[in-house]
């Protein structure tokens, strides 16, 4: 199948969900996640502002960024092209200020992130395999993003179990994910 079509029948199993059972879902990888072991070794975590389909990951966010010596980091887009963005750290969900698409982002004086500081990184999108391939928003967006990143981040797709594909088509620029995270499992693609 297409990319277009796994796009459009992810969308409509996430829209499926009552609202109840997603939030529950939702809270479900948010408390798998924090069990995750590669907090232990990470300081400086980028996280993604959650979209209406997405899990919830701020109360992730919240924590990481309560702890003393840790960073939080959000994606800053920049005026230009689309493509454009930067990292940048945030002590909170405060402060945000709404950028390109709507979604809240870090403003122009929060301090910027380098990526090879990045130790770890959420990964949102709209399907997944169990081989650590996605399929987000057709941007590229988040393709361009983990190539900037250096190869010991560790890469944890977040997903609700609905999107889960049996196998995704691979392009030469895909990036894989080490792990995915669903309410029901947590997948361990590689050790990275
Ligand atoms: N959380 C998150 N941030 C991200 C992305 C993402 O997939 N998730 N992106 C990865 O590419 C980029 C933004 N890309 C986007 C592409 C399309 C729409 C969009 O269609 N918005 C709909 C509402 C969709 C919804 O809430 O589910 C709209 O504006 O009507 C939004 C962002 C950068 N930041
Ligand atoms: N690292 C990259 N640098 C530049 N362009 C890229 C990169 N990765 C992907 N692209 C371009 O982005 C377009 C969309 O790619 P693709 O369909 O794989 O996106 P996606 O996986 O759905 O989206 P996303 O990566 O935002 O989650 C492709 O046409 C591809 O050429």
């Amino acid at each position: 199948m297409d990319k277009k079509s796994i796009r459009l029948l992810s969308k409509q199993r996430l829209d499926a969900l009552a609202p109840s059972l997603r939030e529950a879902q939702s809270q479900a990888i948010v408390e798998r996640v924090r069990s995750l072991g590669f907090w232990q070794n990470s300081l400086t975590v980028l996280f993604y502002y959650p979209l209406r389909r997405e899990p919830d990951v701020r109360p992730l966010l919240v924590w990481w960024a309560s702890l003393p010596g840790r960073t939080a980091v959000l994606p800053r887009s920049s005026p230009g092209a689309s493509s454009q963005f930067s990292l940048a750290a945030v002590r909170g969900l405060e402060r945000l200020e709404v950028g390109r698409w709507k979604i809240p982002e870090p403003t122009p004086l929060a301090p910027s992130v380098d990526p090879e500081s990045i130790d770890a990184v959420l990964v949102p999108g709209l399907a997944f395999d169990r081989s650590g391939m996605r399929v987000g928003r057709g941007m590229g967006w988040y393709d361009r993003l983990l190539s900037f990143l250096p190869p010991r981040t560790v890469r944890v797709g977040i997903f609700f179990s609905v999107q889960e594909w049996p196998a995704l088509p691979k392009e030469a620029w895909d990036e894989p994910l080490g792990w995915i995270v669903t309410e029901k499992e947590t997948i361990v693609v590689s050790q990275s």
